[in-house]
């Protein structure tokens, strides 16, 4: 079952149920941020939009909501958590993830299909994907601008946990090809154990040819195909 938060303010929570119900023919559920689990899900999506307003910080005062105390939990119990867009933001903000995602450096809002680079195969979310291919995604944020101290991001990239990188169309990673002038181009990023990954860009605003492109589709078909290897909970 896979597990779509959905927080006041949430609005990308029926394209990621979309996304895992008609796509893909999962069993999705809508969780409310004030329940206290998760229940029996194998894949936990804290999905894009404005929760609370964005107020104090982009995912600040979400990160305190009811349901995220299951959602560390069952994240470090090894279950696939996939933090999209304010849902990374709210990952950084629990701790799950390392770094913070600032205003982008434009001060503007960004909305615009990014390229993506794949970075790191050891994540369920791109076990099935090949490492240096391009993926095109849409952005949609204001604070998307990935920040962490200089040591952190060279254990990020020394352990491979530096999962996308904004790439320009030829594959080269310059910084104008980041929309938010993110840290060294990056995209998304994963937890130690490669279970919990948070990024900027919407892959589930491309999964199927209607929505312009379907490149999103891949992110999720390999977490669905991880998990039905039945390698996705440690018990
Ligand atoms: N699409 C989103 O999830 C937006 C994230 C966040 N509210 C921002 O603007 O940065």
């Amino acid at each position: 079952m896979v597990a779509v938060l959905v927080f006041p303010g949430s609005n990308c929570d029926h394209d990621v149920y979309h996304a895992a119900k008609h796509v893909f023919g999962q069993d999705a559920r809508f969780v409310w941020h004030k329940e206290a689990s998760v229940g029996d899900a194998d894949l936990v999506v804290v999905p894009g939009g404005f929760s609370y307003g964005d107020y104090l910080r982009a995912g600040a005062i979400a990160r305190f909501s009811p349901v995220m105390k299951d959602v560390v939990r069952v994240a470090g119990a090894g279950r696939p958590v996939l933090g999209i867009c304010n849902g990374f933001q709210v990952l950084c903000e629990a701790g799950l993830l390392p770094g913070a995602l600032l205003r982008n450096a434009s001060l503007r809002f960004a909305c615009k299909d990014a390229h993506l680079r794949v970075e790191s195969t050891a994540t369920p979310f791109t076990s099935g994907l090949d490492a240096g291919e391009v993926l095109t995604v849409p952005v949609a944020h204001g604070e998307g601008n990935y920040t962490a101290d200089a040591d952190t991001l060279d254990r990020l990239e020394g352990e491979g946990r530096v999962v996308f990188r904004y790439v320009d169309a030829a594959g080269e990673a310059v910084p104008e090809a980041a929309p938010n002038g993110s840290a060294r181009n990056i995209a998304g990023v994963a937890n130690a154990a490669g279970n919990v990954v948070g990024m900027m860009p919407h892959p589930e605003r491309c999964v199927e040819a209607l929505l312009g492109g379907a490149d999103g589709a891949r992110v999720f078909q390999s977490v669905f195909d991880h998990l039905a290897a039945g390698d996705g909970v440690a018990a």
